[in-house]
């Protein structure tokens, strides 16, 4: 497993989205476009450089691969995580899907956080729509029912390493020019109250969230499907564990592990 891990993590991670094709056999790329609609590409590989948000679904492991497509560095506009929601809105009513891997598609770049010029120079209108749209991404990721992994192919500051929080894990690349941080705390931008959640999750993870995630890492990554079936036979009940532990309600702050 932890060569598995390895892999990932050292720069593999855009291969990712080939060995879900390759496993499948009936793999459909989804793609959203501007108005919102999706269109299935019935093709491995395509990509579009007008895709703000690119789906990859792999209907065998019913984990779709979402990268952002934002250059030159995925910064979080108002059009972008318009585009998110609607994704994630997408993916959640799919009854198929039963995971999400959230990455980049701009090299070495996973995202520059939120987007500047959207809280500049804006009508109050702007800022209040805005806000409302980075709340509403916290919300749907964080509260998706889906399992959600943020491989970390890139630099990640603020917003960006806002983003990556909101999943059940992460897994960052292994390099030494990948920066990842709350820097915008250096221009006097606090993050809110509900940043808590997040920061409290990720110090304190559920034990059976290693386990559930390695189990579809795995799940992603073996040769041998039939290896999977027994791993997931073997670990049932901590994978029911897992599953139950992953989600925690947003209003946790009632719950006893808060004590
Ligand atoms: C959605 C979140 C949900 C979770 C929410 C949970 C809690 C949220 C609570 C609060 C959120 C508030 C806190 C967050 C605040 C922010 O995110 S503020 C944004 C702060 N971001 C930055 O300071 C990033 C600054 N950028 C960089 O450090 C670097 O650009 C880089 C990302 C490391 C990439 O470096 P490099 O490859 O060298 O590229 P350049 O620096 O040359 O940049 C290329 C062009 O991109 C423009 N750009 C960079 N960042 C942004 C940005 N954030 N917004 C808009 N534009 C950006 C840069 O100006 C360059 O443009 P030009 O080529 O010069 O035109």
């Amino acid at each position: 497993m932890a060569a598995v891990l390895r892999k990932l993590i050292q720069g593999r991670l855009p291969a990712l989205a080939g060995v879900l094709c390759r496993r499948s056999g009936n793999e459909g790329h989804l793609f959203l476009n501007s108005s919102g609609s999706t269109l299935m590409q019935p093709r491995c590989g395509y990509s579009s450089p007008t895709e703000s948000v690119i789906v990859e679904m792999d209907k065998a492991t019913g984990v779709a691969l979402l990268k952002l497509n934002i250059p030159p560095v995925n910064s979080l506009s108002l059009p972008l995580l318009t585009e998110l929601a609607i994704v994630l809105d997408k993916l959640e009513m799919d009854k198929h899907c039963r995971g999400l891997i959230l990455t980049s598609a701009v090299p070495n770049i996973f995202s520059a956080g939120l987007n500047l010029f959207d809280m500049m120079d804006k009508p109050n209108e702007h800022y209040s729509e805005f806000w409302r749209a980075v709340q509403e991404i916290w919300i749907k990721l964080y509260g998706s029912s889906l399992a959600n992994i943020a491989a970390i192919n890139g630099s990640s500051p603020a917003g960006g390493c806002l983003l990556a929080l909101c999943s059940d894990y992460r897994i960052m690349a292994n390099n030494p020019h990948f920066t990842i941080g709350l820097n915008e705390t250096r221009l006097g931008i606090v993050a809110p109250f509900w940043y808590d959640i997040l920061q409290w999750r990720v110090h304190h993870p559920p034990p059976c969230l290693h386990l559930f995630v390695m189990a579809l890492v795995f799940r992603l990554h073996v040769h041998h499907p039939s290896a999977m079936t027994k791993v997931t036979r073997a670990y049932s009940t901590e994978l029911k564990i897992s599953v139950s532990y992953v989600k925690q309600p947003i209003n946790w702050r009632s719950h006893e592990i808060y004590k």
